[in-house]
């Protein structure tokens, strides 16, 4: 992350947000997203039509407040335009999933979020994760470190996976270690449960999109975490295609076993 941009300027022509300031502004919208969420929850049954409705009015209202607290800025959401001309070469580009893990927060369980990243020239610099349901919210200038602990791969590693859709690279690390798989939904609570200290790694592969794991990703660094794909490059942002099909989660000495396994 940035840390030049935190430099105070003295010029209005050339003043930009600090890094600070984005990562609060991340933050104070994914928790209002996440007010509208709630309330709707609240308001309406179990179904199909909450899980579209979520969907729908968080995205307004987040890309909404975004256009009026940033409006020079780019926004790829979700549930936007997915041409990628209108924010190609952007130099400030904010992705968010207003509602990921929809499928569950129509059903009424607690395993959804609200994500709000930004990308400048490229660079993750800041991001926020709001958690709902669960009274969590975590962004990438205030999240507290994660020590960097030894890895215990004889006594076993904790890796939380997609509920519906586990990576099939478990069999391997299963085969070099002892592993404690924990399934949830949605790619913040998963990236929070690393953070957190619950689990030791959040690993997926299969397909994710750049606004599923952005904000995630932005947090996880924050805390000091390593966030790569699964071939140890790191997580492009900013791409006209925002597929971005794996990527693993931990603290670096976690990190560095899994990896050491799935590169053997
Ligand atoms: N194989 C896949 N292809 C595309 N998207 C995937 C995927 N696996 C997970 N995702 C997306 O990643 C997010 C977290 O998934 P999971 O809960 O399974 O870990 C979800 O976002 P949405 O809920 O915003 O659609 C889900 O759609
Ligand atoms: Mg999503």
């Amino acid at each position: 992350m940035s840390a030049a941009r935190d430099e105070p300027t003295s010029s209005a022509a050339t003043a930009e947000p600090t890094v600070a300031e984005d990562a609060a502004l991340a933050r104070e919208l994914a928790d209002a997203t996440g007010a509208i969420l709630l309330e709707l929850r609240d308001d309406t049954g179990p179904g199909r039509d909450r899980e579209y409705r979520g969907d729908a009015e968080a995205h307004e209202f987040l890309v909404g407040a975004l256009q009026r607290h940033r409006p020079d800025d780019a926004v790829l959401s979700e549930e936007g335009t997915q041409d990628p001309a209108p924010r190609r070469g952007a130099h400030r580009l904010w992705i968010v999933d207003p509602l990921d893990g929809s499928s569950g927060y129509g059903r009424g369980g607690d395993e959804w979020g609200v994500h709000v990243a930004l990308v400048v020239d490229g660079a993750l610099v800041a991001g926020a994760v709001a958690l709902p349901a669960r009274g969590e919210l975590a962004d990438s200038a205030t999240v507290a470190a994660v020590p960097d602990t030894p890895a215990d791969v004889e006594r076993g590693i904790s890796v939380t996976v997609s509920r519906s859709r586990p990576p099939v690279e478990l069999r391997r690390l299963a085969a070099a270690f002892p592993v404690r798989t924990v399934a949830r939904s949605a790619a913040g609570v998963k990236t929070l449960a690393v953070v957190d200290g619950e689990v030791d790694a959040y690993l997926h592969s299969g397909g994710q999109y750049e606004w599923d794991n952005a904000a995630p990703a932005a947090v996880a660094l924050g805390a000091g975490l390593r966030v790569t794909r699964l071939d140890g490059r790191p997580l492009p942002f900013g791409a006209d295609d925002p597929y971005s099909p794996d990527l693993l989660i931990a603290r670096p000495a976690v990190h560095d076993a899994i990896l050491d396994v799935l590169l053997a």
